[in-house]
């Protein structure tokens, strides 16, 4: 399926707001004409359409999610069937196998993932990528101290990946990983297909 920035009616986004760049996501939803919520607590979670975990430090989000009483209810968002999109640590935090965090995430995703894949020299790059079902053309993605998704397991299936075959986006049901920034960007296309991941509840497990 394939989508236009335009598609979706606009929407309650919730960003996950303990740690990260949770503004710049807020930004562009709003720049899309949704209304986006920087959610601190649970009870938050209730009223939302869709939800993103965005990009900052994995072990400090993790900590923090520990602590405010966020895993049960996350996994709860992500059974739910309700869009749910991790970027970078976001999506470190979704995968249910990482290569070091010394605590649990949301563990929620078939995929497997390797932190700071690219290493000290390489802290951060930008590489054109076809993501499958996003039309337009290229989507130029932006990798900070990113990782990649060394192992992706159905019902978890890859969508992008670099010119050597590296994936660094994946899909299962409503859920959604990048390693890369959409929200750095001025394009929004991948935030509207985001929008439109929707499944029945409990289809993404
Ligand atoms: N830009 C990012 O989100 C970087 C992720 C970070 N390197 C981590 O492992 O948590």
């Amino acid at each position: 399926m394939t989508v236009s920035p335009r598609s979706s009616a606009p929407r309650t986004v919730g960003v996950l707001a303990l740690q990260g760049d949770f503004r710049e996501h807020r930004e562009m939803l709003e720049g899309m004409g949704h209304r986006a919520i920087e959610v601190r607590k649970p009870a938050q979670l209730e009223g939302l359409d869709a939800l993103i975990i965005p990009g900052g430090e994995s072990t400090t989000i993790a900590r923090l999610i520990l602590s405010n009483g966020f895993q049960e209810p996350l996994r709860a968002f992500c059974a739910s069937g309700r869009p749910t999109w991790g970027t970078c640590a976001g999506a470190i935090l979704l995968a249910k196998e990482v290569d070091r965090l010394d605590r649990p995430g949301i563990e929620t995703m078939h995929i497997r993932v390797r932190r700071n894949a690219f290493g000290r020299q390489v802290d951060s790059f930008e590489e054109d990528l076809a993501i499958e079902g996003l039309e337009g053309g290229p989507f130029r993605a932006v990798f900070i101290r990113a990782p990649v998704i060394e192992r992706v397991d159905p019902p978890a299936r890859a969508i992008a990946r670099l010119a050597d075959g590296t994936v660094v986006a994946a899909r299962q049901g409503n859920l959604l990983a990048t390693s890369f920034h959409p929200e750095l960007t001025h394009d929004t296309r991948l935030h509207a297909y985001f929008l439109t991941i929707g499944a029945p509840p409990g289809a993404a497990k």
